[in-house]
């Protein structure tokens, strides 16, 4: 009983991943040979292990570049501290022009999760899936079989939702594997919020349901107020007792596909582990979920890309594609801030202390504030009167997140983001000593006119891919986030808000300041400088028929032009979607394994 609890609680605070990989790392058998081999196991990758190996005829490997979980992913608040980490691959943009002004060097940060569980990991677990009308144009775009209508199937299997009022909700599942809750910790301020959103004319809605336009407390991928990533919904609870056909190996990084230049067919990966270079033969087929970045940079470095890229950096040509010519991202304005009267609803999280950590995981499911989501409170989805979609199609979100760059005191967001110090400064600084209670609505557009690309600088497997997004190239893009801050503005100015005495925080964002103050080119100025991605990068490895010029992938997700190779993550997404993408990313793990089920049975 005694070794069960001590057991219980090396579990509970998030110990016995490292005490697993410390004592039993599987070390790989060079030229083993598996049915699938699946590359990178984040949020794609990890459901597709799970779900490919369920058969126990069929052997899995799943390959990851980086380690395990531990105490600071379980713990929901401190999300923002993990792109401190080696959990993060830690990308930056090439310099922008025409946004990020307001981060060193003109670089976005470009997060992306290394480890077990992947972006997952590092997420702040907001759980939103989309409106119907975007996977209705992916199908139209002659993409059969993803219209909303067909995976929605696969957003419920994945899902086992625990959210109040939604039990009998069509749209909620309550057995899959992907814990989906309310956040149980809430301030006065985001009542006050979601108040005011109503007062100006937002209805209540489950943005994951029948509508998305509306105002919402956050739906969370946790489970009991802890982080449930990929790898803790999918893997963990059957990695035991499939040891003999699902393996999975840590610290390995592919570096290559094997793949035989006659026949186009891939047959295997080359990795490194342990600064040795190792091969893996796939008998079926080798799946690339390595995510946005990583898929297209492991293509390019096999030969599968722009042949003028490839040939610039002298990898020999396979198959010519267009491979990272798009990338959609969805940018957000890192503000306005607005500060408020009130006292002590503000997570200064610099101040959370390895005992509260503790004692959060060791207990129950108490609501404190160790468990709010990185800060994320509530999301509103609107329509502004730029838009020419559809009514029920929302073009503009707004994150409501309890602090600011001020809330950590400069010690997590300022340098996951790239800002500069003088932002930290200039405009927040003061409000981190002063305790001042405030929050935080960020911009998000979800339709950008904007495209970016990807490409490879040199044929290094172990460097950074180029990345360029090119935010706010597109004027209009600019123009919708303005509409958007304008409307967070004036829902502040509703009665919920002023009763709690929410202002502007009236610090001008550094390179505004010659501006008037809140006048639209000062919020032009701003979107331009708090440029903040919410890291939707998709399109990279774009699904598409084969008639289709940008497209690398077909609607079964196989390469174009290749046999025996997929890529199942969110680079193949098409189009930004309406939504974060998380949950899209486990929708694609699910649907792809039933179409390789179904291809091979
Ligand atoms: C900071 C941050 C916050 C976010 N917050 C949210 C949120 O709140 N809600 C939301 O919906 N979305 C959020 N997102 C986005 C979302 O989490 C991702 O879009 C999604 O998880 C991506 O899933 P994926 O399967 O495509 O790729 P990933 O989960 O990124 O998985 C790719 C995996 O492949 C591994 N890999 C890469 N290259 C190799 C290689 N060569 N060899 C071996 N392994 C490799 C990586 O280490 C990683 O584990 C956030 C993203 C970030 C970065």
């Amino acid at each position: 009983n005694g070794n069960q609890r001590l057991l219980d609680q090396l579990q509970q605070v998030g110990l016995v991943n490292l005490l697993e990989q410390a004592t039993r790392p599987n070390v790989p058998q060079d030229l083993a040979t598996y049915d699938f081999i699946v590359v990178g196991a984040g949020a794609a990758g990890c459901t597709l292990a799970a779900r490919l190996s369920e058969d126990p005829s069929w052997k899995v490997a799943l390959l990851e570049a980086g380690g395990v979980e531990n105490i600071a992913h379980l713990t929901p608040v401190l999300a923002g501290y993990l792109q401190q980490t080696a959990s993060n691959w830690g990308y930056h943009s090439v310099p922008q022009r025409l946004s990020c002004l307001g981060m060193n060097n003109q670089e976005c940060a470009l997060p992306r999760g290394k480890v077990l569980g992947g972006t997952s990991s590092i997420n702040y677990m907001i759980y939103n899936r989309g409106n119907r009308r975007d996977f209705d144009g992916w199908a139209s775009a002659g993409n059969p079989g993803w219209s909303y209508a067909e995976v929605l199937p696969y957003f419920l299997r994945s899902e086992s939702a625990q959210l109040q009022g939604l039990e009998q909700s069509p749209y909620h599942n309550h057995s899959g594997p992907l814990s989906v809750e309310d956040v149980r910790y809430r301030t006065q301020l985001v009542h006050a919020f979601v108040e005011a959103s109503v007062e100006a004319g937002l209805p209540r809605t489950d943005y994951n349901g029948e509508s998305q336009l509306g105002v919402s407390y956050v739906q969370a991928t946790t489970r009991n107020g802890r982080r449930h990533s990929a790898y803790s919904a999918y893997i963990q609870p059957v990695r035991d007792y499939r040891k003999s056909n699902l393996h999975i190996y840590t610290f390995s990084q592919v570096t290559r596909l094997l793949i035989d230049a006659e026949t186009k067919s891939a047959y295997g990966v080359e990795f490194r582990y342990n600064s040795r270079a190792y091969t893996f033969k796939a008998r079926k087929e080798v799946i690339l979920s390595a995510g946005a970045f990583n898929s297209p940079q492991l293509l390019m470095l096999s030969g599968i890309g722009p042949a003028d890229n490839l040939k610039a950096i002298g990898v020999p040509l396979v198959h010519a594609l267009p491979v990272g010519k798009r990338l959609y991202d969805h940018m957000c304005h890192f503000g306005p801030t607005f500060v408020t009267n009130t006292t002590g609803q503000t997570t200064f999280t610099s101040r959370v202390t390895a005992a509260e950590v503790l004692s959060y995981l060791l207990a129950g499911n108490p609501a404190t504030k160790l468990s709010s989501i990185g800060g994320v409170e509530a999301l509103a989805f609107l329509k502004t009167g730029r838009s020419t979609l559809p009514q029920d199609w929302p073009d503009i979100e707004l994150i409501m997140v309890l602090g600011s760059l001020a809330s950590d005191e400069g010690t997590a967001l300022k340098l996951g983001a790239n800002f500069k110090d003088e932002i930290y400064d200039r405009m927040y600084r003061q409000l981190a000593q002063a305790r001042q209670d405030h929050f935080t609505l960020l911009v998000m557009q979800f339709h950008p006119q904007s495209v970016g690309r990807l490409w490879l600088r040199d044929r290094n497997p172990l460097g950074w891919p180029k990345i360029d997004p090119k935010y706010c190239v597109a004027e209009e893009d600019v123009e919708y986030i303005l509409d958007g801050i304008k409307e967070a503005i004036r829902i502040s100015k509703m009665p919920a808000l002023q009763s709690i005495g929410a202002r502007l925080l009236e610090r001008p964002v550094p390179g505004c300041e010659s501006l008037a103050f809140a006048s639209d080119d000062y919020w032009r100025c701003s979107i331009r400088t708090l440029s903040y991605t919410l890291h939707h990068q998709v399109a990279t490895c774009r699904m598409g028929p084969a008639s289709d010029p940008t497209a690398v992938v077909s609607p079964q997700l196989r390469v174009h032009g290749m046999r025996r190779l997929r890529v199942v993550d969110t680079s193949i997404i098409p189009v930004p979607p309406t939504a974060h993408t998380n949950a899209a990313a486990f929708m694609i793990g699910e649907k792809a394994a039933d179409m390789i089920r179904s291809d091979w049975s």
